[in-house]
């Protein structure tokens, strides 16, 4: 099974795709790109059989070219992967200017930073592991990631300066495992929806979550995001506690169909949750 997800080697996502290569799986299955959003396009040309990116975070909310490419590609959701993220700070020494790390981690250690290191320079680059790169080249700036990653390289080790530095320590990523849409499933405990109403009246969400409370079906998120045709004009994307193969829910969905006609309703199909520790 070919397997893409964020890269450089060492991110948080590449350690959640550890778990959808399998136990004997290796690392020779999975291949980066420092995209997301080449991500699910690798899956939808055929050059991946899964793509595993991250979605949401428990301190920073939504990752939103994840959402976004979820939005504009047709693939299904296979599996979601929930891992803690427990952040270090890494560095060749502790006189650094400048910290660098994707924009999600940066974040979920905004509090720390401004206590500890309220003059250092905050840089968001393409992931965690990139800025783990990046700090091993220059001797001024710091990263912020998973503490391993200190020590992935042994001619390029950086010393790990501080361990746990999100700012809650219940800190966890939700990641969706992406594949073709031709396998699409009915089984499991979620699914996903992505819905574009192209339309607004009062009342309308009200309408669209209704089919859902209905038939007693359980709302585990609900997110918003632009469509990019005009101002005020949204795409939301819809997690359920239920699963396709269940009537309740096929139901519910038809009827959501119906009433979006001048828009669209994309199925990403069924999953269950698979908490992964590393
Ligand atoms: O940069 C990484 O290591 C990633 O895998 C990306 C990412 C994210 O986009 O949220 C994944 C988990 C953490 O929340 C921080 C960063």
């Amino acid at each position: 099974m070919k397997v893409i997800t964020l890269g450089p080697a060492g991110t948080y996502s590449h350690r959640a795709a550890r778990a959808v290569v399998g136990e004997d799986g290796d690392d020779e299955a999975i291949s980066f790109t420092e995209s997301v959003t080449d991500i699910v396009a690798s899956v939808v040309e055929g050059e991946a059989d899964r793509g595993v990116v991250p979605i949401e975070n428990s301190i920073e909310g939504s990752v939103t070219e994840s959402l976004d490419a979820l939005t504009d590609s047709d693939v299904a959701v296979v599996l979601e992967l929930v891992t803690p993220i427990r952040h270090a700070l890494l560095a060749q020494s502790s006189s650094f200017s400048r910290v660098v790390s994707h924009a999600q981690a940066l974040a979920q250690c905004r509090s720390y930073l401004e206590a500890n290191h309220p003059d250092v320079t905050q840089e968001a680059v393409a992931s965690t592991a990139r800025g783990v790169q990046i700090a091993r080249d220059d001797p001024t700036a710091a990263a912020i990631a998973h503490p391993d990653t200190a020590s992935d390289t042994p001619d390029g080790a950086l010393r790990v300066l501080a361990e746990d530095i999100q700012d809650r320590t219940s800190n966890a990523t939700r990641f969706v495992v992406v594949a073709p849409v031709s396998e699409r499933q009915e089984a499991g405990g979620k699914t996903s929806i992505v819905v574009y109403p192209n339309t607004n009246y009062p009342g309308l969400l009200l309408e669209l979550l209704e089919p859902f409370a209905e038939r007693d079906i359980n709302l585990s998120r609900i997110e918003s995001r632009p469509s990019g045709e005009r101002l005020g004009d949204y795409v939301f994307h819809v997690d359920v506690a239920a699963g396709l193969y269940e009537d309740r829910t096929q139901e519910a969905i038809e009827v959501v169909e119906s009433l979006v006609g001048g828009g669209w309703v994309r199925t990403l199909g069924s999953y269950d949750t698979r908490h992964v520790l590393y």
